[in-house]
């Protein structure tokens, strides 16, 4: 069928038909580029009614987290290019300003719809236009705080505020929590939308007072029944539970609501993750990001085996330390398999929490647990616990709490793109006083930082490590208490100087292979922590070669900084001191692989080669004094 630009030319039939087509285009695309393919099935008749009831782009679409946003994205303009999802130039994997004026607002971080609904809302109001804000937001971004913030604050949107809250009982992970159960009940109350439809029918009959008369009888007799909607409570008028599948149901409630003289509203609708694709609606996680896949089949195309995953190396330490510690517990927000938690959940499901997409809370939970004599190890990605950062600050390090952080994802991550790239948490953590922050340069470094964080007594540490699979070093048989603010020199040398923090470390060695290779004997040290510092391998390594570098996967003011902050407190720039700093680009990094934004951002051998290279022609003036011989 052709599609219109305007859905609105659609009859019923019409529009059902194009639905059908639109979710096998986007099955099609995902099975081409991988990405968040479950989340986009459940929401093809959601979108094409929006795009039908609402004047798109002129009313403002908002989409939750933005992972369900392939079909939009093909109605919306750019079929021709969603093929091109989450590559370097592509479309993004998620809702972005930049992309689409049918893309207001950008998302990737869940919980931030509402809000950001209500503030064009909110700017219609002030400058008198008349278009509508929609927030689509999930029952697992529900369960975030921010998002009450935002119908907290609600009211004075009225009618220019509609929140479509799409529950299909599922997270990453099932739902977890009271408003899980929550909507279960007000799922399961079907009977009561008949009494429901009649009172709503009868409410929009009524003119004024008597409207409002009818609207307080219905939330009474729905207050009888269920108790009253906790999302009524807030200000809003709820409507619902409705079927999200059924264009023939969607559309005329969409369309009173669109129309209705008072609100804010919050539309109910009930839909299926994985929605219309037979694997994905079997698999346990709905397909929520999926490789490459055969439509036909949904086998999803493998990676070639090869070392374990930084992640499940983490779960599996885990572990192991906790069989001997009952105060090891593990929180979790929303992302059990992400973090590798799922398997400790199974081994010690009293002592492991999945408290739903709240950081914020997960990390004074943490500090509460921390602080009744519990070994809390909270595992939240990089990008993520930027959410919690105040609770890190306030609850966690000004009172000196054992708390340990396990951050995944953290430096660079590839086709998520840069709301996901971890590139600030060595900044964010290590400016924090009492605050131990340490990377893995390798999976075994890894076990060995799980297992110091396991028993060393002390305030918080933070063991950051990368998405994906370690480098194939052997794990070891046993984990070794590493000494706190000790770093380990790995090769030694005697004119160059790369102080490496984390699994950079691999480039670092292959750039003193190169640099020896043009008569340059090179040192290597991993410094295992960026705070503290190891000051007295700093200050030898410093004092005793022509020329340092420090690398990290991060962005500016983390490792680097600190070096050349103790350097210079202990005086030794003073003495032309050649050191250089290599770290992320100031930017936020597009989707590309990561091998190309290491690339991009010279963190590879050449890289540090190119460094030295330069550094050592440079003269005191940081002149370039011409080609090195
Ligand atoms: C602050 C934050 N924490 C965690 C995530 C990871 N995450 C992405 S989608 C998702 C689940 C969202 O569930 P829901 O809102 O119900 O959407 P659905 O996938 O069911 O459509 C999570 C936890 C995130 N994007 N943002
Ligand atoms: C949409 C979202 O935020 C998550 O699905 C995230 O994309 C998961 O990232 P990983 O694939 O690195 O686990
Ligand atoms: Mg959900």
């Amino acid at each position: 069928m052709t599609w219109p630009a305007d859905l609105r030319a659609l009859d019923p039939g019409q529009l059902r038909q194009l639905a059908d087509e639109l979710r096998q285009e986007v099955i099609a695309a995902v099975g081409v580029t991988g990405g968040h393919l479950g989340s986009g099935l459940g929401v093809v008749e959601l979108t094409a009614a929006i795009h039908y009831v609402f004047d798109t782009p002129d009313d403002k679409l908002v989409w939750d987290v933005g992972h369900q946003c392939y079909p939009h994205k093909i109605l919306t303009g750019r079929r021709d290019r969603i093929r091109t999802l989450r590559q370097g130039g592509g479309l993004s994997g998620f809702t972005k300003r930049a992309e689409s004026d049918y893309d207001p607002f950008g998302a990737a971080h869940s919980s931030t719809s509402i809000s950001a609904a209500l503030g064009f809302a909110i700017a219609n109001k002030l400058t008198g236009r008349p278009g509508k804000a929609i927030a689509v937001i999930g029952d697992g971004a529900m369960s975030a705080g921010m998002a009450y913030e935002a119908m907290n604050n609600a009211r004075d949107a009225g009618n220019r505020l509609i929140v479509i809250l799409n529950d299909n009982d599922m997270s990453i992970a099932p739902p977890v929590g009271g408003l899980s159960a929550y909507l279960a009940r007000l799922v399961s109350s079907r009977e009561f939308l008949g009494l429901r439809d009649v009172l709503k029918r009868l409410a929009r009959k009524l003119p004024g007072p008597l409207h409002k008369a009818a609207r307080k009888t219905d939330e009474f007799a729905r207050g009888m029944a269920m108790g009253g909607t906790l999302f009524e409570e807030l200000g809003f008028y709820y409507v619902g539970p409705i079927d999200g599948h059924n264009l023939d149901q969607l559309i005329p409630v969409l369309e009173n609501v669109r129309d209705a003289a008072e609100g804010p509203c919050l539309v109910h609708v009930v839909t299926q993750k994985g929605k219309g694709y037979a694997p994905a609606e079997a698999a346990a996680d709905k397909y929520h990001g999926v490789q490459k896949f055969d439509v036909i089949t949904g086998a999803q195309a493998k990676a070639p085996p090869g070392p374990p995953s930084y992640t499940s190396v983490f779960g599996k330490a885990l572990i192991a330390e906790a069989e001997s510690d009952p105060a090891i517990c593990a929180i979790t927000a929303a992302m059990p398999s992400g973090t590798g938690l799922e398997s400790f959940a199974e081994r010690f499901p009293e002592r492991s929490f999945d408290v739903g997409i709240a950081e914020q809370h997960a990390v004074t939970f943490a500090a509460g647990l921390a602080a009744q004599g519990m070994r809390p190890f909270c595992a939240i990605y990089s990008t993520f616990l930027q959410r919690a950062y105040d609770q890190v600050v306030h609850d966690v390090a000004i009172q000196n709490l054992p708390v340990r952080f396990a951050i995944d994802r953290a430096g660079l991550v590839g086709a998520d793109g840069s709301t996901h790239a971890g590139s600030f948490d060595i900044t964010y953590l290590a400016t924090l006083p009492n605050m131990v922050v340490m990377a893995a340069a390798d999976e075994a470094e890894l076990v060995h930082m799980v297992h110091t964080c396991a028993v060393h007594d002390s305030g918080p540490i933070a063991v950051r490590y990368p998405r994906g699979n370690g480098t194939g070093v052997p794990l070891p048989e046993q984990p070794q208490r590493l000494e706190i603010g000790k770093g380990r020199v790995v090769r030694e040398g005697r004119q160059v100087a790369i102080l490496s923090l984390g699994t950079r470390l691999e480039e670092a060695i292959k750039a003193a292979e190169a640099l020896e290779a043009r008569g340059l004997s090179t040192t290597v040290a991993d410094l295992r922590f960026a705070k503290p510092l190891d000051e007295a391998l700093i200050r030898r390594l410093l004092t005793t070669h022509e020329v340092a570098v420090t690398i990290e996967e991060g962005a500016i003011g983390g490792l680097g900084a600190h070096v050349l902050t103790l350097a210079s407190d202990l005086g030794l720039t003073d003495a032309g001191l050649k050191i250089r700093t290599m770290r992320l680009p100031d930017l936020f990094q597009d989707q590309d692989k990561p091998e190309k934004q290491y690339a991009d951002a010279r963190l590879d051998a050449a890289g540090i080669v190119d460094t030295v290279l330069t550094a050592l022609r440079h003269n005191s003036a940081g002149m370039d004094a011409g080609a090195l011989a």
